[in-house]
């Protein structure tokens, strides 16, 4: 997301900056590189979308970010700087500093990702008690037990002082959820990185958990990079956006001129897929056809075989190229596509 920039990137240095990431498995059937070649930046204060289909990258860029890649998985090639520090240089005590004070993420599903075995006051605290520098030296555990009950307050859990010594499988799902999103701002982290946050719930508590993300962003000043299939989410909730597909960004640019004015084939059957609140008994039309297996891709376009614009040009690596005001994409049949 370099080249033409718009007043919402041209002031400001990147909190985040990732260049050429590329992150591979190795697996009986072959390498397969999971991520190939992301560039992206996050801005200080903005709501960054990332989408795309099941098995695109989205998760896996983001665990390269937070050191967190399941091994045998490993970061192969790229850089990513944050905030001045550069991540890949980062030993394990670098990485615990940093993941549970500065970058947090919430996974997509928080029954695991929560422990079962400990309360919620006890996985809040455990986290202020690591990472928060602005506890008293006194009374630190009692500090930290007042700020993790005002966390549980601002993410909307009702009676939080009564609820806080309550286990996780003892709150719906939607509450485990904002349970999840207390415990990743509770050190009042710079990025968080909300991968799927709404995924397993209805439609009402998305839309609930969304907002109250949208809100703490502003009021603690902080970014996010919200990873989802969902266009329909990433229209409402982002500020800027890329669109991944078989490990590469093959769209990016600011979220209202990318949803009004998509270029790839591919965005643009993602936007076939948001319902018309006109017309909701619409037949949706899926995008036909699948992710390509990850293994030995090169020399044509991903997107190649589900393609109605596909040409003989379209056999060679395609770059990102601008498409107007911080607007990327990756589509050398672009005119042609739109006519
Ligand atoms: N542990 C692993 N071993 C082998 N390949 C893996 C592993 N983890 C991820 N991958 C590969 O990376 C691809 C991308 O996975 P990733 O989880 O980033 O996709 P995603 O876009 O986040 O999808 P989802 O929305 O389902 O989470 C997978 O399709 C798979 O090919």
């Amino acid at each position: 997301m370099h080249s033409t920039r718009s007043s919402v990137t041209e002031m400001s240095t990147p909190l985040l900056s990732i260049r050429g990431l590329k992150t591979c498995f190795p697996t009986r059937a072959g390498l397969v590189t999971a991520v190939d070649g992301v560039d992206l930046d996050v801005y200080p204060g903005e709501c960054l979308g990332i989408v795309g289909e099941s098995g695109s990258g989205k998760s896996v860029t983001f665990a390269s970010v937070i050191g967190l890649v399941r091994s045998p998985g490993y970061v192969a090639d790229g850089s990513m700087q944050f905030d001045g520090i550069d991540l890949r240089g980062l030993n394990a005590d670098g990485w615990r500093t940093l993941r549970g004070r500065d970058i947090a993420m919430t996974m997509q599903d928080a029954l695991t990702a929560l422990n079962p075995a400990l309360t919620v006051a006890e996985q809040i605290e455990e986290v202020l008690l690591a990472h928060a520098t602005d506890l008293p030296r006194r009374g630190r555990r009692d500090a930290a037990r007042a700020r993790a009950i005002e966390m549980l307050r601002l993410v909307g859990i009702p009676a939080p002082d009564k609820r806080i010594d309550d286990y996780p499988h003892q709150f719906s799902g939607g509450m485990r959820q904002r349970i999840m999103i207390a415990i990743a701002l509770s050190c009042r982290p710079k990025l968080l990185i909300a991968d799927e946050p709404t995924t397993a719930l209805d439609v009402t508590i998305q839309a609930q958990v969304l907002d109250l993300i949208s809100d703490l962003r502003r009021e603690l000043g902080m970014s996010v990079v919200l990873i989802t299939h969902d266009l329909g989410i990433v229209a409402e909730h982002t500020d800027r956006v890329a669109v991944m597909y078989a490990g590469q960004i093959v769209e990016a640019g600011v979220t209202r001129e990318l949803i009004d004015r998509p270029r790839h084939p591919y965005t643009r059957g993602l936007i076939g897929l948001i319902p018309r609140l006109s017309d909701l008994d619409a037949p949706i039309k899926p995008i036909e056809g699948q992710v390509p297996e990850l293994i030995g891709l090169g020399g044509t376009c991903r997107f190649y075989d589900r393609c109605d614009f596909r040409a003989s040009r379209c056999r060679t690596d395609i770059p990102m190229e601008a498409a107007g005001l911080d607007h990327q994409v990756r589509c050398v049949r672009v005119e042609e596509s739109l006519q």
